[in-house]
């Protein structure tokens, strides 16, 4: 894992012309100057404030860089956020104190805006440099209280990604607690005189959400026998610079701290000299908890930290007394915390053993879960999506209306001739292994390495699924341009892609599934993100078959597709190579997102070279349009000509290795269709797809297009006697004119209209001072009201973010610019 940048804010005229190119995760990108100027002046101190900050407080970490994984073991972070020093200062005594307590334990101090949390909290694979065997990790957290109880804005990012983690239901139930049981504290300063009611929020915040994701509070009833004026310390304490009892308090909760390390010394003294020192195998084969009922020294040896078996780990280390006694001791009040969460994202500690306790008796039960819960189901409803059974889902494709409306279909009529407006969107499986940048259901479907969810039966779901679709076909009888001879041939769904969202190859009944769309003549498309090989190789003919290639390097694909497997890069080149042996039509697909995956062409041809794949769909990234939804920004969607040119170069990498030869040769590939309209070209295989031209046999005429019959016949004949193969050339057909590279109709259907686009406007041609639009994308100016709309925005924007403009870079070289007098510039129209 790469170590974490130290970069906290950036001076942003330096900046960002390297963060256009380099980042999907800008929110805007067009400045004008004068905001320019004003917020790189107001950029340009911050280094040095923070210099001086940590030269006067002594944090001997200056660049408070995360050398190490939070979730390491023998790692005790300390996170802090300040903008006046207050907490700084406390963060470096703590920081001084736990070196003094010299218990081994690597102490590190980072900034709590410059951590990507997700990452950290939920990819907690062991890093590779780190200790196999030791000490739970400690997360120790000082934080202020800003305006309206919030962090500062750079900081406040701890939050939203807690509260994401927290209702994100892709997410295990307490992801922290199956492998290392994160030890948390958290010390929180406000003043009552600004709103007493705030006094100390985010730290509650932050040290509640991490308890209800499994993170153990540090200092236990145990522990907790330090004590000042009396009092028990906690593991979260909140001081008050108005009451003037901070210093005090503060004193407290370090010392409860302390007390907790040296707690925690003496059980792995004992657990060690009880059970003998263990390898990490042994540890979670042999558990040696279970035989003695010894929770506390189970969970501090390490021992039940299996992760890939939460139930393990939740039915051996659970010992709710502890977690009762944990929690009972290390409570302030929490009641009136998240008002904004109308009460359903925070629980009150006092709850959450409970909730534990159903969480583990569920874990334990013998029946899976559902993946999707009512509460996802509607949240996913209300963006369109059609939800069948409990794991799978349609939706309606855009092109399918643009196709009925006589508007052209998509790349996939360009290339195959598969008819837009009779192909049905679906996936089984709305999980997937990966948390890809460009994902456009990004935080919403769940993760999971394997499937571990209850499985519907494939028949209900095709049925379902077709019935769905045909309803929504249905629907749109009564939009503006509809073709009704199109609209009667809609209801006859001939064509499945199983792409919309998630890995439809983690669906254990996956090939029930396709013989299901076979024996209903629906044709079958595939897309795989290369993460389950053995599926692959289960899996049986389909009219095609893609694995998404996502990036060419090792390092790329992990900040890419953050997939979940620590071996994606091996999982991915593995997948690759099953391509070889399929027989039936297979797909290399990669989507360019500039400035992410765009170079390295030669590493794309090696990928590519592994399956001898039949075709390279190469594809530029979409961008949705909203700035805020999306990770990706109009600056990383390729034009098609960038496109054409990648292309290009992809095959000269691929004839290059044809010429260097060897014992299984590279097959010869060529430019064979284009579709402008969706940024997309096609790379076919020469042997398998172009034959001599009858009318000038010097020339190429290509066989991209399926013969969707045929393919279904041979289907059939293989269904009934799997003996019997068949390959690629077996269903091809010819491409039309159009439809090739080159062509002057640029891969659009000359029997549709084509409305074209003359460029693409911006939304708003002008803005006032503040970064409010005045005039929209024809440069007619606005109503006043709908100024005072996007006013109210505007500002309900900066009461999020604040008034200046702030940078945060994190590990993977993502970067975020926060400004929100730039919050409309960013969007775009495409028409
Ligand atoms: C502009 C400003 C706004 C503040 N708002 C609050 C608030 O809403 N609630 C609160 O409890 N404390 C509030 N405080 C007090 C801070 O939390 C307190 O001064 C703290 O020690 C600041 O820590 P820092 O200097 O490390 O950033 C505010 C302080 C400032 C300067
Ligand atoms: S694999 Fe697909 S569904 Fe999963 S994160 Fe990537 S783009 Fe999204």
């Amino acid at each position: 894992m790469a170590p974490q940048k130290s970069t906290s804010i950036l001076p942003l005229a330096a900046t960002i012309p390297a963060v256009l190119l380099a980042s999907a995760w800008l929110y805007q990108r067009i400045h004008q100057e004068s905001s320019e100027a004003s917020t790189a002046n107001n950029n340009r101190e911050e280094p040095a404030h923070d210099a001086l900050i940590n030269r006067e407080i002594g944090i001997t970490s200056t660049d408070a860089v995360l050398d190490r994984r939070l979730s390491s073991r023998n790692t005790i972070t300390i996170a802090y956020a300040s903008t006046t020093g207050t907490c700084a200062s406390y963060a470096a005594k703590l920081q001084t104190a736990l070196q003094e307590l010299k218990n081994n334990y690597i102490i590190q101090v980072v900034k709590v805006a410059e951590v990507d949390w997700w990452d950290e909290l939920l990819n907690n694979e062991e890093d590779d440099s780190t200790e196999s065997s030791g000490k739970p990790p400690i997360l120790l957290f000082v934080l202020p209280t800003w305006t309206d109880g919030a962090l500062p804005p750079e900081s406040q990012i701890i939050i939203e990604s807690l509260k994401e983690i927290t209702s994100d239901w892709r997410v295990a139930p307490e992801p922290l607690r199956g492998k290392e049981s994160v030890r948390v504290g958290a010390f929180g300063m406000g003043s009552s005189a600004y709103d007493p009611e705030t006094v100390g929020k985010p730290a509650k915040q932050v040290f509640s959400h991490l308890v209800k994701l499994g993170a153990r509070p540090l200092v236990t009833a145990k522990s907790s026998t330090k004590k000042v004026d009396g009092k028990k310390s906690k593991s979260l304490m909140i001081g008050d610079s108005e009451v003037g009892d901070a210093d005090v308090v503060f004193q407290k909760w370090l010392n409860g701290i302390l007390g907790a390390l040296e707690e925690g010394e003496n059980d792995v003294i004992k657990g060690r000299k009880k059970y003998g020192a263990k390898s990490k195998k042994e540890d979670s084969s042999d558990c040696a908890c279970k035989e003695s009922g010894d929770q506390a020294a189970a969970s501090v040896t390490g021992c039940c930290t299996n992760k890939s078996d939460r139930e393990e780990s939740a039915g051996c280390c659970s010992d709710t007394k502890e977690k009762n006694d944990d929690y009972g001791s290390s409570t302030d009040s929490l009641s009136d915390e998240d008002d904004e969460d109308e009460g359903s994202d925070i629980v009150d500690l006092e709850d959450m053993g409970d909730i534990m306790n159903e969480q583990n008796l569920q874990s334990k039960s013998a029946e899976p879960k559902e993946m999707v819960t009512k509460k996802q189901a509607k949240a996913l409803k209300k963006e369109g999506y059609k939800l069948i059974g409990t794991h799978s889902a349609v939706k309606l494709c855009r092109w399918t209306k643009h196709q009925l409306r006589g508007r052209g279909g998509c790349y996939k009529h360009t290339h195959y001739g598969i008819t837009s407006y009779q192909c049905m969107e679906a996936t089984p499986s709305l999980a997937c292994a990966n948390k890809c940048v460009f994902c456009w259901r990004h935080h919403k479907n769940p993760v999971g390495r394997e499937w571990r969810w209850k499985t519907d039966d494939p028949k209900m779901i095709v049925e379902e699924a077709v019935n769905m679709h045909v309803n929504m076909i249905k629907e749109t009888k009564g939009v503006p341009g509809i073709q009704m001879d199109r609209w009667e041939e809609a209801h006859q769904v001939r064509h499945c892609a199983l792409s919309l969202v998630g890995e439809p190859i983690m669906y254990p009944r996956i090939n029930e599934l396709l013989v299901e769309l076979h024996e209903r003549k629906i044709s079958t498309f595939l897309v795989t993100n290369g993460q389950h090989p053995q599926a692959i190789n289960d899996l049986i003919p389909i009219t095609q078959l893609y694995v998404s290639v996502d990036a060419s390097t090792p390092e790329s694909l992990e900040e890419i597709d953050r997939p979940l497997f620590r071996d994606a890069w091996d999982r991915l080149k593995t997948s690759l190579s099953c391509l070889k042996d399929k027989g039936q039509r297979t797909v290399a697909r990669l989507t360019v997102v500039k400035g992410w995956n765009s170079d390295e062409i030669g590493g794309y041809a090696r990928l590519i070279a592994l399956g001898h794949c039949s075709l390279v769909e190469v594809k530029g990234v979409t961008f949705c349009g909203k700035s805020d939804a999306s990770n990706l920004n109009m600056t990383n969607t390729p034009w098609h000509h960038e496109i054409v040119e990648f292309t290009k170069k992809l095959m000269e990498e691929l004839n290059k290795i044809r010429q260097a030869g060897g014992d299984d040769p590279l097959p010869e590939y060529d430019l064979a269709c284009e579709h402008k309209h969706s940024c997309s070209v096609l790379l076919a295989r020469v042997d398998q797809f172009a034959v001599p031209d009858p009318e000038n046999p010097a020339k190429r005429k290509w066989r991209t297009w399926i013969d969707y019959d045929k393919f279904q016949e041979l289907a059939a004949t293989h269904a009934a006697d799997p003996t019997f193969k068949f390959g690629v050339t077996d269903y091809l057909a010819d491409t039309p004119d159009w439809a090739v590279f080159g062509s002057n109709e640029e891969g659009f259907d000359p029997t549709d209209n084509r409305h074209r686009r003359k460029k693409k406007y911006p939304k708003y041609t002008r803005f006032d001072a503040s970064g409010v639009p005045t005039h929209d994308t024809f440069d007619e100016p606005l109503t006043e009201q709908e100024i005072n709309e996007l006013k109210a925005m505007l500002e309900k924007r900066k009461m999020q973010v604040g008034d200046g403009s702030t940078v945060t870079e994190f590990k993977s070289g993502e970067k975020r610019i926060e400004d929100a007098s730039l919050m409309f510039r960013g969007l775009v129209v495409i028409r």
